[in-house]
């Protein structure tokens, strides 16, 4: 599971689903990958596409992670409720911030996610002790986009139940004025302090780096969750690849 691979520091490879497609996801689902990033954020997707993709990722080896399009607790309860266990959460800025969306995913006392006998993360009522032992089998990646959140991620690593530090190295470089060149210096700066937060606070540090050399780079110096492409980079850039073939 991919909580436990992190726990162990251990590095698992993912892939990107941003086609909004349940084929897609499955077809890529047998891929090998450790984990597939679901994305709610920049895709569209909606609860029922993303609760489809989760129901074919169920027959493989491999780990789903929803990303929300923000922290919104009622979009948790309702991907949780619908199977999501791993969620990713975009642009967390504070330690405040992440200890509300921990609250949301987690029941009281501890937390206030809504309370529902039966739904799809829980088998429609037939896992006993669901409740009791959900937060068990969580995970939460918190994506670190921002100045500010790279100002706080020593604060953010040390709150109860963040797992992961995500950096969106997209959304980085664009808040640190380098848009699209998560390469420059100040901002591979920036990545590296990211994962040094969270190694400091016993975290994991993951990243999307779909340039192998880039994904190779961040492995080495210890980001564990690494998304190494997507369904949308491999379908258009071989079909533009294949067809530049034939015309050369
Ligand atoms: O900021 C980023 O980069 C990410 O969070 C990943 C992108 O949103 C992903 O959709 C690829 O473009």
């Amino acid at each position: 599971m991919l909580k436990a691979t992190l726990r162990e520091g251990k590095p698992c490879i993912g892939l990107w689903c941003s086609l909004a497609s349940t084929l897609a996801t499955e077809i890529v689902a047998g891929s090998g990958a450790g984990w597939l990033l679901v994305d709610g954020e920049h895709s569209p997707n909606d609860l029922r596409s993303v609760m489809a993709q989760l129901q074919v990722i169920a027959a493989f080896p491999c780990e789903a992670a929803v990303r929300l399009p923000s922290d919104d607790p009622v979009l948790i309860k309702q991907f949780m409720d619908a199977g999501a266990r791993s969620l990713m959460i975009p642009n967390v800025r504070t330690a405040a911030q992440a200890r509300d969306i921990v609250a949301a995913m987690t029941y009281a006392p501890d937390g206030f996610r809504g309370f529902s006998v039966g739904h799809r993360a829980n088998q429609f009522g037939r896992i006993a002790g669901y409740h009791q032992k959900a937060r068990e089998n969580q995970l939460l990646a918190v994506q670190i986009e921002c100045r500010t959140g790279v100002a706080n991620a020593r604060e953010i690593a040390a709150v109860d139940g963040v797992d992961v530090l995500f950096v969106g190295p997209g959304d980085l470089s664009t808040n640190m004025d380098a848009m699209g060149n998560p390469g420059a210096d100040h901002v591979q700066q920036a990545i590296a302090a990211v994962r040094q937060a969270a190694a400091g606070a016993g975290k994991a540090s993951g990243i999307l780096a779909p340039a192998k050399a880039d994904a190779d780079r961040y492995l080495r110096d210890g980001f564990t969750m690494v998304a190494v492409g997507s369904d949308l980079g491999l379908l258009a850039r071989g079909a533009d690849n294949l067809i530049a073939s034939f015309s050369r």
